[in-house]
Order: C-alpha cells, then structure tokens, then sequence
C-alpha cells in the first residue's frame, strides 16, 4: 500500500454485511502497491480483498471491474467483483469507491525461470483472446496525452539531458502511432510485473491490478512484460524473451507489422513507466507505508533499448 485510508475492523465488517460474505474473522491492511488501499478480509466463507480507489473515480471503475468479470467468466485466473442483492459490484466506503475480490492463491515471483516466463506469456496470449469480444471501451489510460501532460510536469525535475531524451522519445512515438494503430487492438492489462502475477509452482495461478487497463495495441502488453520479466542486468535477457514469446505464441501468433514494431513498443513501455515513476516521486502521497519506485531503472532501459546504453 500504502495504506491510504485507515480503516477499523468495524468499519470492514459493516461494509460486508448486505455481501453475504459470512462474519468477519481478520482485516489485515497490504503493504505493497502504490495506488490504491487495500485489505486482505478473511470471512467464514472464503479470503478476499478489498481495495479503496484513492484516484480512480465511481465513473472510471466500470471498465476496470467489468473487464475482470468478462475474464472471470473466460476462466483467467483473474479477480471477481463480489456483487450486492443488487447485482452492483462497485461499493462505497467512507466516501471512496470499493470493491472487494476473492483472494488469489500462490506468490509472485521475483527471479522467475524460463518455465514461469514461457506460462506467464501463455497466460497474456488467454486474456487477449478472452478479451476479444469485451464490449467497453476506454483509451490506454497511460497513452499519448497523458506522456504529454506527465513530461510537462516532469521538466523541473529532470537534466538538460533528460529532458532532451523525453522530448526525442515523445516525438517518436509520435511518428509511429499510426502503425501501431493499425496492428491487432484489444483490452490490454498494461501493467503486467512480476508483482501483479501469482503462482504456485510453474503454473500462473493469478492476474491482477487491471487499474491501467485500456483499450491499446495488444503489443504493448507484450513489450511491458517483456520489459519487466525479460531483463536481466542488461537491456535483456535473450532466453527469457524467447521462452515468453513462445508461450505467447502458442496461443496467439503474433503478425509481421507486430513482430517489427516489437522494439519501439518496448521504448514506449520504457517511456510510461519511466514517466509514472518520475511523476509518483515528485508528487509523493500521505500514506502509512509508501514504497517509492526507481524511476531511473527505466530511463536506463529506455537508453539501452534506443542503442544509447
Ligand atoms: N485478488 C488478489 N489476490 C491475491 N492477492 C492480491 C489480490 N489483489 C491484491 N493482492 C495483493 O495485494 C498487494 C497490493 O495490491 P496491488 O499491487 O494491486 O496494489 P495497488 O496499490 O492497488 O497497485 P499498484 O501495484 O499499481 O501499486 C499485491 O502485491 C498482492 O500481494
Ligand atoms: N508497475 C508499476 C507500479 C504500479 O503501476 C511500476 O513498477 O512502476
């Protein structure tokens, strides 16, 4: 977490009550995670997790949690909203919106093998399939205007030198944001980590945090996983790109315009993230516990990817 919004175990238990969820036995806040709060709730009828929304907005959360019902349902491991008598899945606590999910099971795995990276990859491959024929839509979220906004923000922070790095890159991917609109488009994840995968054993046994998910070029899922699984010391890690590509690809093959615009899809998965990072740095939130990211780990990454590194 951050815990942003400290809650009682009152206050949890009032909340589950019209959910049918059996009485509340413990409530325990997480401590990882930037973005929003969240509690591990366990109940007489199973283990949960609950997520106060500290930025996202009641009118921007349909999307996000009706995405993981049609995912749910597709049979990915992914969270599933827990509706009221209602059939609404999206809650209201101390004025935030919420939701609570069933709890995964397995651990997220730092180091992960070629196995791992070859099912993760397979997994990716299931829910772009799966998401095929989701009806919502909303724009990456992380996309081109929002680079914009962010690297405007971000100038006072940065050097001469970055700067010019972040304006170049932006202009790039500005020249090629009519070919990769023209490759195959679909619900991305868009933050695909180690942190946001759960397994147990070599199996991928859960999907989680869909809070950056947006309509987008199926690619860029590939080139953030790639980015963050497929990386070793250096820019990358030739085996774990290719047992991911073909755990990918056994489910779904990629194309020629795909497979050729791979490498700048990489340098735009290096510029969101070094983005986010900088703008999480400079622009610190009250929480009980924060765990900052290094925003510079993807500016090496973006240097290393454009041949500069
Ligand atoms: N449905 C789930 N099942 C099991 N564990 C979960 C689930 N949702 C969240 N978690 C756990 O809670 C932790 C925090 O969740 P998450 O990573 O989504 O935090 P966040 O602040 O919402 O997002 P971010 O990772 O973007 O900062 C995760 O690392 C994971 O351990
Ligand atoms: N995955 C992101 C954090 C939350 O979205 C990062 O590592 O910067």
């Amino acid at each position: 977490m951050a815990v942003y919004t400290a809650l009682s175990k009152g206050e949890i238990a009032a909340f589950i009550r019209p959910l049918d969820l059996g009485t509340l036995h413990s409530a325990l806040g997480v401590a990882s995670g930037i973005e929003n709060t969240n509690y591990f709730v366990d109940t007489a009828t199973g283990c949960y997790v609950l997520t106060l929304f500290e930025r996202l907005t009641a009118d921007e959360l349909p999307f996000y949690l009706h995405l993981m019902k049609h995912l749910a349902a597709r049979g990915i491991p992914v969270p599933d909203p827990v509706a009221d008598d209602a059939g609404e899945i999206l809650h209201e606590i101390n004025g935030k919106p919420a939701v609570i999910v069933n709890r995964l099971p397995g651990q997220s795995v730092m180091s992960p093998s070629l196995v791992q990276c070859r099912a993760v990859g397979e997994m990716l491959a299931r829910m772009h399939v799966a998401g095929n024929d989701y009806s919502r839509h909303q724009p990456n979220p992380r996309g081109l205007d929002w680079w914009r906004a962010t690297a405007t923000a971000a100038r006072a922070f940065l050097s001469p030198d970055q700067q010019s790095l972040l304006a170049s890159e932006i202009a790039f991917q500005e020249q090629i944001a009519l070919s990769a609109a023209r490759i195959p488009q679909g619900p991305v994840h868009g933050d695909l980590f180690r942190d946001n995968v759960l397994f147990e054993g070599e199996q991928v046994s859960g999907v989680f945090d869909f809070y950056f998910a947006g309509i987008d070029a199926l690619l860029f899922d590939i080139a953030v996983c790639l980015n963050d699984w497929c990386v070793g010391s250096g820019e990358h890690d030739g085996a774990r790109v290719d047992a991911f590509l073909h755990g990918y690809e056994a489910v779904r093959r990629l194309g020629a315009a795909e497979r050729s615009l791979l490498p700048a899809m990489r340098r735009m998965g290096a510029l969101r993230f070094w983005l986010s990072r900088l703008s999480d740095l400079h622009r610190p939130r009250e929480a009980a516990l924060l765990n900052a990211h290094d925003p510079t780990h993807f500016e090496r990454l973006l240097r290393a990817i454009r041949g500069e590194g």
